[in-house]
């Protein structure tokens, strides 16, 4: 792998630390006895025979300032070491466990933050009573929460990236999710706090050694020296200056390496790779034609409700097919439950959450019988495309490796061949210059090239359906109807159902052949699109919204838009009766005890109203 120069501070960073490592090293073996060599000059001045002077016995500063080196970065790497591994394990621990764990973990972390490692580490210094072994153990322990914190907010944060939640679709195993996405993401900040962890316990090991409870005569190191040093600064201020600046440069040199490891391994900082030469592009691959079993759906969702940990529900019994080869949407304002309605058929949905369905398929496979439904066969019956093109990729691997993986995890292709076909997908879905994209980290891309490439990933296995949850709310006005096209182009000629998850009824209304609106965690409607563009519609949420919509409103008679006053009620504040009655005009008393149940019309519409509907159905 190609990858830039190193960045200056990195190169001095690192030639100063090798120089200190190389001191550490050598220095005892060489110049102890010139460290510790009694002579009659005591406490002199600097001079050509001592750089530093002398101390209190006659003894070179210089000398014992090389020497001190080993000790006290032995010390600093042996208390940043175990509080890098003990921390870093906590944290990743915590954010792995459970609710209830991650709760008090999180709290006990807050708890040791808030006391400053010095006391932490004078506390079980004094406990331990003092010496090298105990301050190089508290001072671990104490900078232990720091890297704990940082590690558990890394992690749960790149666990909610949604490229994590495509690699789980994929039926990626944990381990390799961590290796191949966790870790590459939380890396660099990590090894910033290595770098200030290692130069505060430089510090913080030669401030015990100062209060004489480190390291005791006749070791020394810096210090002690300092300590030693400052006794006699009034007779030689060069015993003092040695240690401190070698503490100062010692630091610096870690600030160094840190600040200039964190360029370096983000990918941001890299030029952009060589355009490659034009090469051929691969013949287009040949439609599919018809998808699914005969007379199958590519989805079907009967009954599928979504409780909180505390028993509130959140989408309550959802139904609705998606047919082979038919484009349907779920449109309905912001926390209606669309997302988690598409989750639950990805299998996706967060951990905390618990879901129950009569029946909940994808092209056959039971979703509900995790036995019937391997991650890998699910992952190659559906494809997903997120809202934020920006985070369906992983910033720190290479377009290129994250397609040709989905392929050669799941069916074993080689290399070669993946590349070919990712190429090859990349060329469908009108990225441009396929070849020099895959060689490309996802920040080279714009955003409506990066969800053109999220399409072309979702594309990889042919599967049955995609499922698009917002595909166009992040990217340009300009890009977002070439988007939709692409959808439509690729339901048209593979033949692959979509479900597309819109806030945007103007956007379903031009993409899809069904349309279902929801409003507060159920379906409140269900229509043709040709009903919705006529604006033949029953519910009066769903009139509301064609009004609010801008596509739509604009009529020739010049009407305008109408804004939905009100907004629709939380999963806390959600009361007996039908959820929208609060914001609608045709309200009647029925509506706030009795909710309206889904009924189904002749035309196949169906609608959930009792203005419209004479056979209320009483669910609470
Ligand atoms: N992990 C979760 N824990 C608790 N509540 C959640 C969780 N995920 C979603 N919700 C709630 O469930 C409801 C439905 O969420 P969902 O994401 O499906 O809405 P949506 O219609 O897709 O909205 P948006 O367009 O804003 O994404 C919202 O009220 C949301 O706050």
């Amino acid at each position: 792998m190609r990858r830039n120069r190193l960045p200056a501070p990195l190169v001095a960073g690192l030639v100063l630390a090798a120089l200190i490592v190389v001191v550490a090293v050598v220095a005892p073996m060489l110049w102890q006895g010139r460290a510790d060599a009694l002579s009659a000059d005591i406490r002199q001045g600097p001079s050509g025979a001592h750089w530093l002077g002398t101390d209190a016995l006659g003894r070179d500063v210089f000398w014992r300032t090389v020497v001190a080196t080993r000790l006290t970065v032995e010390m600093a790497i042996a208390a940043t070491a175990i509080a890098a591994v003990l921390g870093t394990l906590l944290g990743a621990g915590i954010a792995a466990a459970g609710r209830a764990v991650r709760a008090v973990g999180d709290r006990v972390i807050d708890l040791l933050l808030s006391f400053p490692p010095i006391i932490i580490a004078l506390t079980f210094t004094a406990i331990l009573s003092p010496g090298r072994a105990s301050v190089v153990g508290a001072l671990g322990l104490a900078f232990c929460p720091q890297f704990a914190r940082l590690t558990n907010r890394l992690a749960l944060s790149v666990n909610e990236r949604d490229y994590v939640a495509v690699a789980r679709l994929l039926g990626v195993g944990r381990f390799r999710v961590l290796i191949r996405h966790v870790v590459p993401n939380i890396a660099a900040p990590l090894l910033v706090l290595v770098s200030v962890g290692f130069a505060t316990s430089v510090l913080t090991v030669s401030g015990l050694s100062f209060l004489g409870l480190s390291v005791q005569p006749p070791a020394y190191d810096w210090g002690s020296l300092l300590a030693s040093g400052l006794r006699n600064i009034y007779d030689n201020p060069g015993e003092a200056l040695g240690p401190a600046l070698a503490i100062l440069v010692t630091g610096l040199a870690a600030g160094l390496v840190g600040d200039g490891l964190v360029r370096h391994l983000d990918p941001r900082g890299a030029p952009p790779p060589r355009r490659p030469a034009p090469v051929p592009a691969p013949p287009r691959p040949a439609p599919s034609g018809g998808t699914g079993p005969e007379g199958g759906a590519a989805a079907s969702v009967r009954g599928l409700s979504v409780r909180r940990p505390d028993g509130r529900e959140l989408i309550h019994e959802v139904s609705l097919t998606v047919g082979a080869g038919e484009v349907v949407g779920i449109v309905g304002e912001s926390g209606s439950g669309k997302s988690l309605t598409a989750l639950a058929l990805a299998r996706l949905l967060p951990r905390e959450l618990d879901w129950s369905a009569e029946h909940l398929d994808v092209n056959g496979i039971d979703l509900a019988d995790p036995a019937k439904a391997p991650p890998a066969r699910l992952a190659t019956e559906l494809g997903i495309v997120f809202q934020d093109p920006s985070s369906s990729f992983n910033p720190a691997l290479r377009i290129g490796t994250q397609l040709t993986e989905i392929l050669r995890v799941h069916t074993g292709t080689s290399r070669r061949q993946a590349e070919a076909m990712a190429v090859a997908r990349l060329t469908e879905t009108r990225v441009s210059s396929p070849e020099l994209r895959m060689r490309q980290y996802p920040h080279e891309l714009s955003g409506g090239m990066r969800q053109r490439a999220m399409i072309a990933a979702a594309m990889l296995h042919e599967p049955k359906l995609i499922i698009a949850d917002e595909p166009t709310t992040a990217l340009d006005v300009t890009v977002q109807a070439d988007v939709l096209r692409l959808l439509k182009q690729i339901n048209r000629e593979h033949g692959t159902a979509i479900l597309l998850i819109s806030h945007d009824i103007g956007v379903v209304s031009a993409l899809c052949d069904r349309v279902c609106v929801m409003y507060a965690g159920r379906v409140v409607e269900e229509v043709s699109v040709e009903d919705l563009r006529r604006r033949d519609v029953r519910h009066p949420y769903t009139r509301a919204l064609l009004a609010a919509s801008p596509e739509t409103a604009t009529d020739l008679d010049g009407a305008r838009l109408v804004p939905l006053p009100g907004r629709a009620p939380s999963a806390e504040a959600r009361e007996a009766g039908c959820a929208f009655a609060p914001r609608c005009p045709l309200a009647a008393p029925v509506c706030a005890e009795v909710v309206p149940a889904l009924v189904a019309e002749p035309s196949g519409n169906a609608v959930a109203c009792h203005a419209e509907t004479s056979t209320p159905e009483v669910r609470t």
